[in-house]
């Protein structure tokens, strides 16, 4: 992925335009951090993002009376997306977030070493499997916050047709699909693909299982009554007051958006933190002396794994006006697309990009390590503006958590060749994980 894009830029500049094909709109790729904030920034009163084509098709007309023509806050666009917005940014982007959900989120994240400490001796099992206990982990938190309940996926090992196995699979499945049917060029439109079936028998399974989930909780919020205080409401119980509609789609987006994206992430850092243990031992002491300077020394580390791993590497606005941006005319309808990753690991913009330098983040404006001196919007693993990722802080919350537990418990390391990255829509780390995580207690 990162040649073609360093072919692009090298042999055409910062302006690249890439016509569609089968039905995939016109992409326009900007190299130059202020030409795609210009754009980016214009669009802000109505931030498009297509994606997600098979989805919109399958919510909006496949099984439209399921989904009573709501597209969902992933899919919806214009003033749907904006009203859908604003009813669930209460919800999720509440300051008092983090307070609430902290020690449901940490007892999962002990839970989480418990299971890691009784299969850690198995290196076969770790190498081919630590991914997914690690999606276990983020589906088990991800449910605690959208739904108020605990899912049990830690309790013991999941066999694979256990609804929470399912519906991690269907996650995954989704992901891979789409990539196939509407980054690569595919005729899903016109005839229906055997990736097009499997995609929506995947769509079919996540909903049944979710709405599996969502209706339990339901049930357990009727008997317990709806009479306790505001501000100890899960997401769910918050939206069903608001729209219960939105309250349904909502949840069940979390389940579907708020699954892998976590569990890479923590994968990325705890490979980082494993190929550099000077810093994984800065982080232990800090955890084990100052909690303020654990979490000062943890963001740093946290957006450092970031800056070398987007979950999404490109960033997208589709334009509902004409720009002129450094001399081009872009017109209304393009897909603008901001490389971000690529742009983060690249020497223009941080020195030393490839490596990893949690310090980068907290230096001073005179050391050249400066963030600063990057473009501020090089780096953006969590989107752009106002339509950028709603789950942030709940994700941010529970990598926290869950590495301050495993860097207490565990000296990490890896051993072998470095951890291997598939890009696709979103990027996915592949089997072995060379992890070994011995005990420090
Ligand atoms: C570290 C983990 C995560 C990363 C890196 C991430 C990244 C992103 C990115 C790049 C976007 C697109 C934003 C844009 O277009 O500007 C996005 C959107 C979104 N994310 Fe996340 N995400 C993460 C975790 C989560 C979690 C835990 C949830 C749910 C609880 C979630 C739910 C969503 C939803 C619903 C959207 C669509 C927002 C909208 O269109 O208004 N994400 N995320």
């Amino acid at each position: 992925m990162f040649d073609v894009l360093g072919i692009l830029e090298g042999k055409f500049g910062p302006l690249v335009k890439v016509d569609g094909v089968f039905a995939r709109g016109t992409m326009l790729f900007l190299f130059e951090p202020d030409h795609f904030e210009q754009v980016y920034r214009a669009e802000e009163a109505n931030p498009l993002r297509p994606g997600f084509q098979v989805l919109d098709y399958y919510r909006t007309q496949l099984r439209k009376s399921r989904y009573g023509g709501l597209h969902g806050l992933i899919n919806a666009q214009g003033p749907e997306w904006r009203e859908f917005r604003t009813k669930v940014n209460p919800a999720l982007l509440l300051p008092k977030l983090v307070k609430l959900y902290a020690p449901g989120i940490d007892e999962i994240a002990q839970d989480f070493v418990q299971r890691l400490s009784q299969i850690t001796h198995d290196d076969a099992y770790i190498k081919d499997n630590f991914e997914l206990e690690l999606t276990k982990f983020s589906l088990e938190a991800t449910a605690l916050v959208a739904l108020g309940s605990r899912l049990g996926c830690l309790k013991d090992s999941l066999d694979s047709d256990h609804p929470a196995r399912r519906l991690m699979k269907s996650t995954r499945d989704i992901f891979e699909l789409t990539y196939k049917l509407e980054i690569r060029p595919s005729p899903w439109r016109y005839i229906a693909t055997p990736a097009y079936k499997m995609v929506i028998e995947a769509y079919d399974t996540q909903w049944e299982i979710s709405m599996m989930y969502i209706n339990h909780a339901r049930k357990k919020l009727e008997q317990r009554g709806y009479d306790i205080p505001e501000e100890e409401k899960s997401v769910l119980e918050k939206l069903i007051a608001i729209d219960e509609k939105v309250a349904v789609m909502m949840a069940s987006e979390m389940l579907l958006a708020g699954i892998d994206t976590v569990s890479f992430v923590t994968t990325s850092l705890l490979f980082n933190l494993a190929m550099n243990q000077k810093v994984q031992d800065k982080l232990r002491e800090e955890i084990r002396t100052s909690e303020s300077n654990y979490k000062r020394y943890f963001r740093a580390c946290l957006k450092e794994a970031l800056r070398l791993r987007h979950v999404v590497p490109a960033n997208l606005r589709r334009t509902h006006r004409d720009h002129i941006v450094g001399g081009y005319y872009i017109p209304k309808g393009i897909d603008v697309i901001a490389p971000n990753e690529y742009l983060s690991r690249s020497e223009k913009f941080y020195p030393q990009p490839e490596e990893f330098i949690p310090e980068r983040w907290l230096v001073e404006k005179s050391d050249p390590l400066y963030y600063g001196n990057a473009h501020p919007l090089v780096t953006l693993p969590f989107g752009f503006g106002v339509r950028s990722c709603i789950g942030r802080r709940i994700a941010e919350l529970e990598i926290e958590l869950l590495i301050k537990r495993l860097i207490e418990e565990f000296k990490v390391t890896w051993n072998g060749p470095p951890i291997k990255i598939v890009n696709k829509l979103t990027n996915t780390f592949v089997k072995p994980y060379n992890f070994t995580f011995t005990s420090v207690k």
